[in-house]
């Protein structure tokens, strides 16, 4: 506060004054006490739609209308189902003075054995808070909330820091025991309606129990006919600037007319499930039910748990709309062209897909439909160990203001982040909106794709760096969904892990894989669209004796992917694997592009080989049984697409 110069009072504490003090000074404030100073601080927002006349009253008895609607739906959604209606809810923070618009709850004649103490209390609904709201709460009452030198707020996750694939349940009803993908290779663990309900009712019990929840009210899908619009309800300012972030912010118009949810999240990660609950083999459980259109998360504040559960919602509802939905990144050229970058965990979605050259759609989730592709967040979620300013500016720069920093560790006192360091997880992460990235492309939707990019990344450094794939090799490898990453990378040398995730993303579908095959396969061919498998992994050696491609080339076979040149290119085929490789590309060194040139001993390299071509026939037996497409045709030419292991 600017102290007036003939005030001779320099030293002491400054004091609110009244401008019509004797000096008439116009550096004092008008204010008469503290109080009424910090209320002229805070302007109120405007409300989205001009209301005309009344410039001085901010609520017009509709805004006063909608209000009340917005705070009986959220009543809604907290109500326990065992005892009365709904939770009393206000909406503002607890702590300050400023609470608005009680409404008059009363249950309709509650039995006296529904009553309980729980239903005396408020609930307070801090209701799609700003970000810089959400970094207040945070940092009040959120420990292990810092802003770092960047503005970015780190926050601790806790216990769990990476996702939690063995807990998660879904409800197995009439309806779903024959629509679902259940049994050996599926990531549906059944629970049944029961045990479902007894797990919302401890979620809705925890948040019912704080003196304050979030409430998120957001869209997935750019895509305007098939928008799902969510509700997140959670107890940590963490999980609602996450969601914030992560799901496609409502602008105030639409916010107005959101009216009942698709689909509701009651998020109480910190209170953790019961297993006396029968089908709990852990303190932690997500719980997914489709025909409530509600899920439930216990035990575990990883919020990527959220943004996964919604994915795997969209892997059930777009498919019934015949609209594939995919484990992506998304880019656009300057000519329109789209290219979709399949890959597991760690293998380049995001790294690639945000590319300086070209327009982003999105890093992680999409949707293609008859349209062209959608976008299914508003956000991108980044790895960060060993984020670097000059191989990934544009996600160095997206960390700022606004975006949530998970489980990094700083300086203490400059707060400046080591990416470097493991200390809490390896699975470190940045979360922002989408249009912190500067050549976003919005909304974030665009035309069919003319390149399928799968992403390996090959630790046994066997695969080459690029080739490019019929149709029947594209879904060959889309349904084996290959990669193989080191585990412990510090405990020195350790044998690769292969992993095979079908569709790349495995933990998230809903129906069997060879559903999103066959619709993968009909859209490409369809639309034209050509198939290649990029090696973002090993080179010259498998992990130990060789190294990582560098991101540099990998970069340079992507532009060559794009720009079409690799359409044309002069092609041999590898043995095996029977995949077409370039004799060049632009940039690249010529010798790495057969991966056999790089191996000093080439024993070594056939014997790798013709052990991870194993491992791709032993994963691929499972779906030799099923057909994909209509007829069979397909799924034998896909069969044929895989490795062939000569015996003699
Ligand atoms: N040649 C390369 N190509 C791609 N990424 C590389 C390469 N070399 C190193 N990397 C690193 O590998 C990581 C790829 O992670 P990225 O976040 O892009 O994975 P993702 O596929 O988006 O995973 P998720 O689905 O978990 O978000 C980054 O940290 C990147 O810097
Ligand atoms: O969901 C997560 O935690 C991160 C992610 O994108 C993935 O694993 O594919
Ligand atoms: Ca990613
Ligand atoms: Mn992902």
């Amino acid at each position: 506060m600017p102290t007036s110069g003939n005030d001779g009072n320099m030293n002491g504490p400054a004091k609110v004054r009244n401008h019509d003090d004797e000096d008439g000074s116009k550096t004092t404030v008008t204010a008469q006490t503290i109080d009424e100073l910090h209320s002229l601080q805070k302007k109120r927002s405007a409300p989205s739609t001009p209301k005309g006349a009344q410039p001085n009253s901010a609520f017009s008895p509709s805004d006063e209308e909608r209000t009340k609607q917005r705070l009986e739906s959220i009543s809604a959604s907290l109500a326990s189902l065992t005892r009365e209606s709904g939770p009393k809810v206000v909406k503002g923070d607890p702590a300050s003075r400023r609470v608005e618009h009680v409404p008059h709850h009363r249950p309709a004649a509650a039995p006296t054995i529904a009553v309980s103490d729980s239903a005396l209390k408020f609930t307070h609904v801090l209701y799609n808070l700003s970000p810089a709201e959400l970094y207040e709460q945070a940092i009040k009452y959120e420990k292990g909330s810092f802003i770092t030198s960047t503005g970015a707020l780190a926050t601790l996750s806790g216990a769990k820091t990476g996702r939690c694939p063995r807990d998660k349940r879904v409800v197995k009803d009439e309806l779903t025991e024959n629509e679902l993908w259940w049994g050996k290779g599926s990531p549906n663990i059944e629970m049944d309606e029961h045990s479902f309900m007894v797990n919302r009712e401890r979620a809705v019990d925890y948040l019912n129990s704080l003196d304050k929840v979030f409430v998120n009210d957001q869209f997935l899908n750019w895509d305007p006919e098939n928008q799902i619009k969510v509700r997140i309800v959670s107890a940590r300012a963490y999980h609602s600037l996450f969601m914030h972030n992560m799901c496609i912010r409502p602008t105030p118009e639409e916010l107005e007319k959101f009216g009942t949810p698709d689909f509701t999240i009651y998020n109480a990660g910190l209170f953790p499930c019961n297993r006396y609950t029968h089908y709990m083999t852990s303190s932690t459980s997500i719980d997914l039910n489709l025909a409530r259109k509600e899920m439930v998360i216990l035990g575990t504040q990883y919020a990527g748990e959220m943004k996964k559960g919604l994915f795997s919602v969209m892997h059930y509802l777009m498919p019934k709309r015949q609209i594939l939905s995919l484990h992506s990144g998304c880019n656009m050229g300057k000519s329109g062209d789209v290219a979709l970058f399949f890959g597991l965990s760690g293998t380049g979605k995001t790294t690639l897909s945000t590319d300086h050259n070209r327009y982003l759609i999105g890093d992680d989730e999409h949707c293609w439909s008859e349209g062209g592709v959608s976008n299914i967040e508003g956000g991108c979620y980044a790895k960060c160990i060993d984020l670097s300013r000059e191989n990934e500016p544009d996600i160095w720069n997206a960390i700022k203001f606004g975006t949530v920093l998970e489980n990094v560790v700083f300086d203490e006192h400059f707060r400046v982040v080591d990416y470097a360091d493991k200390s809490v997880t390896e699975n470190t992460r940045a979360a922002y909106p989408i249009e912190y990235i500067p050549n976003v492309k919005l909304p974030c939707v665009g035309p069919h794709p003319k390149n399928v990019i799968l992403l390996a990344c090959d630790a046994f450094g066997v695969l080459p760096p690029v080739s490019k794939l019929s149709l029947s090799q594209t879904m060959y490898h889309f349904i084996s969904g290959y990669t193989a990453l080191v585990a412990g990378t510090e405990e020195g040398i350790k044998e690769p892990q292969a992993t095979f995730s079908a569709c790349f993303g495995a933990a998230f579908i809903m129906l069997h894989p060879t559903k999103y095959a066959a619709m993968l396969a009909e859209k490409m061919e369809n639309h034209g669209a050509t198939g290649w498998l990029v090696n973002t992994g090993w080179s010259g050696g498998s992990y130990g004796s060789g190294s990582r491609i560098k991101l540099s080339y990998t970069r340079k076979i992507i532009d060559a992917i794009h720009s079409g040149n690799l359409l044309n290119a002069e092609y041999k085929k590898t043995q095996i694997f029977g995949l077409e490789i370039p004799m060049g590309v632009e940039g690249v060194p010529s010798e790495i592009l057969d991966p056999e040139n790089t191996w000093p001993d080439k024993q070594a390299f056939k014997e790798t080989l013709l052990k991870l071509a194993g491992l791709f026939k032993n994963n691929f037996e499972t779906f030799t049984s099923y057909q994909i497409g209509e007829n069979n045709n397909l799924t034998q030419e896909i069969v044929a697409a895989g490795p062939i292991i000569d015996e003699a």
